[in-house]
């Protein structure tokens, strides 16, 4: 377990870190997201005392990181994959650790072919691809079988049969009862791979939520429906006091808040042909997107853009009115509830 209270760090005036309290628990993947400089290096680090924090503690398994005794054997981690010394053989570079961490030799030649790096064991690793540094340096997090595993943008680099293969092991160790905390950017493949999210903003705690919550509380969940029958159709959703939007120009109505189940037998009660009817979930992408819109540090603005218009979001929806349909900017929307 990864404790953390009141940390904060500040680099002159910048606040990186702003009193974060959170804990990393055991048996689950916990994913670490937060917009670019939003404070996730900078709080691994001082997780691992690379960084003194201004204020605030992290404890691991309930004491500091320098108060472990051999640290390796308690937490491993992959920060930056360059660490390593390139005029060392990947073996070298991990028996160094191994000797400084007394943990066996074996152990190397065993975590090099947990990661596939056996054939390339003597190579300088000064020569390897981005994504040979990324194993190497997972090798060397997990040479201690630690308990905790902390990986700061582990797949940077990896081919898709690497990317599957570092999410596997990942589950497959919180599966084992490990502490796994991950931060990427990669949102597809964050949803795939982590139980638990926190996600911070300009170093503040904003979301400390399992996955599923996080994307059911930051986004929206509707039903498409569409049918050569519309205006029969809305019709007979009016009459069920069902409000429905169309969305111009594709045929399709969009319904929040009523389960796919009802539409689908209200239709076929009335006998009216569906052409779809399928329910809607936003990704973790677009959650996410609205959750830290407002902590946004570094905007991209196409050539001759002068800022994006802020989008449908959580803080629009406050302002909507209590019987408009949320997430509605753009789109027409046909009141069928006869509010
Ligand atoms: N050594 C430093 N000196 C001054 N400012 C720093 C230092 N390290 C980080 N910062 C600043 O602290 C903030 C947080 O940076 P950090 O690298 O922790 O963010 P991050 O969430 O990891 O970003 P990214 O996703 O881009 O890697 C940034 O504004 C960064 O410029």
């Amino acid at each position: 377990m990864i404790e953390l209270e009141g940390l904060t760090k500040r680099f002159g005036a910048k606040t990186a870190v702003d009193h974060l309290s959170f804990q990393v628990r055991p048996g689950v993947v916990t994913g670490f997201l937060g917009p670019n400089g939003a404070g996730k290096s900078t709080t691994m680090r001082m997780m691992l005392d690379l960084d003194n924090p201004t204020s605030g503690t992290v404890r691991i398994d309930g004491k500091h990181y320098r108060d472990l005794p051999e640290p390796l054997k308690h937490i491993g981690a992959l920060l930056d994959a360059k660490a390593m010394n390139g005029g060392r053989s990947a073996y070298n570079n991990l028996l160094c650790l191994a000797q400084s961490n007394r943990i066996p030799e074996r152990r190397v030649a065993e975590v090099l072919d947990l990661v596939g790096l056996t054939a390339v064991a003597k190579k300088k690793s000064k020569g390897f691809s981005l994504g040979m540094g990324q194993r190497l340096g997972i090798a060397s997090a997990l040479l201690g079988d630690p308990e905790i595993l902390m990986f700061d943008e582990p797949v940077n680099g990896l081919d898709p049969e690497g990317i599957l293969w570092i999410r596997n092991l990942m589950k497959g160790l919180a599966a084992e009862g490990r502490t796994i905390f991950v931060s990427s950017h990669l949102m597809s493949e964050m949803a795939l791979t982590a139980d638990h999210l926190i996600v911070i903003g300009q170093g503040k705690l904003l979301a400390d939520m399992s996955m599923a919550d996080f994307i059911h509380k930051n986004s929206r969940s509707y039903v498409r429906l569409r049918s050569p029958q519309q205006e029969r159709l809305k019709d007979v959703l009016h009459e069920a006091g069902i409000d429905a939007i169309s969305v111009p120009a594709t045929g399709v109505l969009e319904i929040d808040g009523v389960a796919v189940e009802r539409l689908g037998e209200l239709a076929a009660q009335h006998q009216i042909v569906l052409h779809e009817l399928s329910p809607q979930r936003a990704s973790l992408e677009e959650a996410f997107m609205r959750m830290t819109a407002d902590s946004v540090e570094y905007h991209a603005h196409a050539p001759g853009e002068p800022g994006l218009p802020p989008g449908p979001g959580p803080a629009d929806n406050a302002a909507r009115p209590a019987d408009a349909p949320a997430w509605g900017t753009g789109y027409e929307a046909t009141r069928k509830g006869g509010q």
